[in-house]
């Protein structure tokens, strides 16, 4: 196999030559690489320095550098498992030359993890995690790690396919983003639950073309109960900018109180939060002591998830400024005219132009427009 050397971190390994004429799809060598990942894996590997679990599989290694990062950087027993024997050997080649004494596993990753249990349990298929999460939700001890990067599905755009994945019924609204990430979560919780287990979202964040999440599990039915409890919807009115959210399994008819027209329901996803504030406080801290090439972007997108609302909808301020036929002016000012008035507001981690604020529409429209 036509190798190259590449570093993320502080770890040094070999990945499968790729084709630098293509563009799309990314991971176009023998074996998947993709270097436009390694803000995801920076991330990671900066959250399990602070977690530090007692093992750590990746269940889909390819190259390995997920694994290898891991136990290089972060010094904890890793298993790297893949089922196409080119990535095995690569993987393998990669251990070896790093010197590490991690695991290497050639097997069909539900399999596996049907099989075994681990303190960590990392996802991150090509595509969608739907068909894996029911095993590591039986395989995974304290952590759970999903990455998605099938966000057409996830976020309405390709609506069938969403439907058949996760079971829930997305729309491709202005807040698609949110959308996308909390109708993965709230799949991986109904996964989870059936097992009377808990889930709670440490590190969950929307970014370009993939959502990830980081979540802790519990044992026991009442903790299970409480990730039940935020399973909810997006009650989006189809004639004008209104939105609410509703808990529970079934959404209950609701009237836009601006317009009178039927609510439509965005979902089953989860509602409420989805991070820890303790886990990216201690994140920030440990930054500065993680080699991370993403470091700044990392920095920066751990401060904007700090402040952001929990509410599970936005409103794009540009939108209602386009309405309105306003100019939109600052972000700044009309968050700090949202608080001056009383009410919550804040950004959006994943767009410029998102806004959250506990504010009632006709409010927000007042401040948008100046007044
Ligand atoms: C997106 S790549 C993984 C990328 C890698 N984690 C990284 O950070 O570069 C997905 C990998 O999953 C492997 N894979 C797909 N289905 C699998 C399965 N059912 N069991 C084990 N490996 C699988 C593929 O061979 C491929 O190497
Ligand atoms: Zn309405």
């Amino acid at each position: 196999m036509d190798v190259v050397e590449v570093t993320e971190g502080r770890t040094r390994f070999f990945v499968s030559r790729q084709d630098p004429h293509l563009q799309f799809p990314p991971g176009s060598g023998q074996v998947f690489y993709n270097s436009r990942m390694e803000m995801n894996r920076d991330a990671t590997v900066l959250l399990l320095s602070v977690l530090r679990p007692e093992s750590y599989l990746d269940a889909m290694g390819a190259s390995g550098v997920r694994g290898l990062r891991v136990a290089h950087e972060v010094g904890i027993p890793v298993t790297i498992n893949d089922w196409n024997a080119k990535a095995v050997d690569l993987a393998r080649q990669n251990v070896e030359a790093l010197g590490l004494v991690a695991e290497v596993t050639h097997g069909d990753a539900n399999v596996l993890m049907s099989g075994r249990t681990f303190d960590a349990v990392d996802l991150d298929p090509f595509g969608t995690p739907a068909p894996f999460v029911d095993s590591a939700a039986r395989s995974a001890g304290n952590y759970l790690f999903v990455t998605a990067t099938d966000t057409a599905p996830l976020c309405g755009a390709h609506l069938k396919a969403g439907m058949r994945r996760y079971f829930s019924r997305p729309r491709n609204t202005e807040y698609h983003a949110e959308v996308g990430l909390r109708t993965l979560m709230g799949f991986v919780v109904r996964e989870v639950i059936k097992y009377d287990r808990g889930v709670e979202p440490l590190f969950c964040y929307a970014h370009e073309h993939f959502h990830r999440l980081h979540l802790r599990l519990r044992y026991g039915a009442a903790a299970a109960d409480r990730a039940l409890a935020r399973i909810g919807y997006v009650m989006q009115c189809p004639n004008c900018l209104y939105r609410s959210e509703q808990t529970g399994m079934l959404p209950e008819p609701e009237e836009c109180p601006l317009c009178s027209a039927a609510l439509v329901p965005v979902g089953p996803l989860w509602t409420g939060g989805i991070n820890d504030d303790a886990t990216l406080a201690a994140m920030q801290e440990a930054l500065p002591s993680v080699t991370a090439g993403t470091g700044a972007r990392i920095g920066r997108l751990l401060a904007t998830c700090r402040q952001e609302l929990d509410t599970s909808s936005h409103y794009d301020y540009h939108v209602i400024a386009k309405r309105l036929r306003v100019s939109p002016g600052r972000i700044e000012t009309v968050i700090e005219r949202l608080v001056a008035l009383g009410y919550r507001a804040s950004r959006a981690h994943y767009s410029g132009t998102a806004l959250k604020t506990d504010a009632p529409l006709p409010v927000l429209e007042k401040v948008v427009s100046g007044g």
